[in-house]
């Protein structure tokens, strides 16, 4: 049993680079669950909105961002959010457009990915156990959620401040129906490279969405990307390809507007994963995706990953 079950936390945010905390919430503690993956990427900070509602925030690179996109413990990342209750997760991440209309300091809430990871990070709750489970990935983000998200970021950008603007005078936008590349890092792309992406459909570009977006699916949990576009990554003919320095130009502006999201929709949000509509999708999920009980399946492994899904392994 985790030592953080019962704080009966619904929503967690998972905060990338340049997030390191939210806004206007106040602290209530930090709690650091040690999962059977480990324990997550910081100690996770419980901090309850004005209403008194409780919400978990985790940074994925670590506060200080000392953990690179390959090393991300996103099993136990995701493992310790659940074993605090969480239902929905919103998760922020810096990416690179492969798309002239994807402008730095726009707002991307992708519904489709690619995989250009290496297979070097650990992507399933089930690898190196016994029980072997093959969940739907097909919608690999929790659909009603982005549909939901969709007005609500909206509005936030609609009511930024030219001060605000990630670039001076270009007011942030909201696009959806978009496609994220995952690539492995820690090396941008080469230029070939991002106009292949661009060729393949891709419309922005991270190291992070996954394996976190699958293993939200493996614990049954709704999970939405809000990305914040930093950079034109390297396809552009005429211009200098990305640099981490061309990264950190807008990381703060689009912190700064994804805090401001955060404190308009997680009161709602909250109250939405309460009431289960938003998230029929996802849970119950996992339940024909997991191939049968066998004799040879060990009592060892079963128990591991009722802490993700104790409905079927308990
Ligand atoms: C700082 S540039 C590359 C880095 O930024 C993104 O991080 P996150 O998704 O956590 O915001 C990207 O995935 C890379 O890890
Ligand atoms: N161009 C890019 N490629 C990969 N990850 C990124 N994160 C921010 N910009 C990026």
């Amino acid at each position: 049993m985790s030592s953080s079950e019962g704080e009966n936390v619904l929503v967690g945010v998972i905060g990338g680079s340049g997030l390191y905390h939210l806004d206007n919430l106040t602290f209530l503690k930090h709690v650091n669950p040690e999962t059977p993956w480990g324990f997550p990427s910081s100690p996770i900070t419980i901090c309850a909105l004005p209403s008194g509602t409780k919400v978990a925030f985790l940074a994925r690179h670590g506060p200080g961002h000392t953990i690179p996109p390959s090393s991300v413990p996103a099993r136990a990342n995701i493992a310790a959010l659940k074993s605090l209750g969480v239902r929905a997760i919103l998760a922020f991440s810096a990416v690179g457009s492969l798309r002239e209309e994807l402008a730095p300091g726009d707002f991307v809430l992708p519904t489709q990915i690619i995989d250009r990871t290496k297979g070097v990070r650990p992507a399933s709750f089930f690898e190196g156990t016994t029980v072997v489970a093959h969940a739907a990935f097909g919608d690999p983000f929790a659909m009603r959620l982005v549909r939901w998200l969709e007005g609500r970021v909206q509005k936030v950008l609609d009511s930024a401040q030219p001060d605000e603007y990630a670039v001076e005078g270009k007011k942030p936008q909201v696009h959806t129906d978009r496609c994220i590349v995952c690539m492995e890092g820690p090396q941008f792309s080469t230029r070939a490279e991002s106009k292949m992406y661009r060729m393949w459909g891709g419309d922005v570009i991270n190291m992070s969405v996954l394996p976190e977006a699958k293993l939200a699916r493996e614990a049954e949990l709704g999970y939405a990307l809000i990305a914040t576009v930093t950079d034109y990554d390297s396809w552009r003919e005429n211009e200098n390809p990305v640099t981490a320095a061309e990264v950190f130009k807008t990381l703060s502006a689009n912190a700064k507007m994804s805090r401001h999201v955060a404190a308009a929709v997680l009161e709602d949000l909250n109250a939405a994963a309460a009431q289960g509509d938003l998230l029929t999708e996802e849970i119950g999920s996992m339940k024909f995706s997991i191939m049968p009980r066998s004799e040879q399946q060990k009592e060892e492994d079963r128990k591991k990953l009722s802490y993700i899904l104790p409905t079927y392994f308990q």
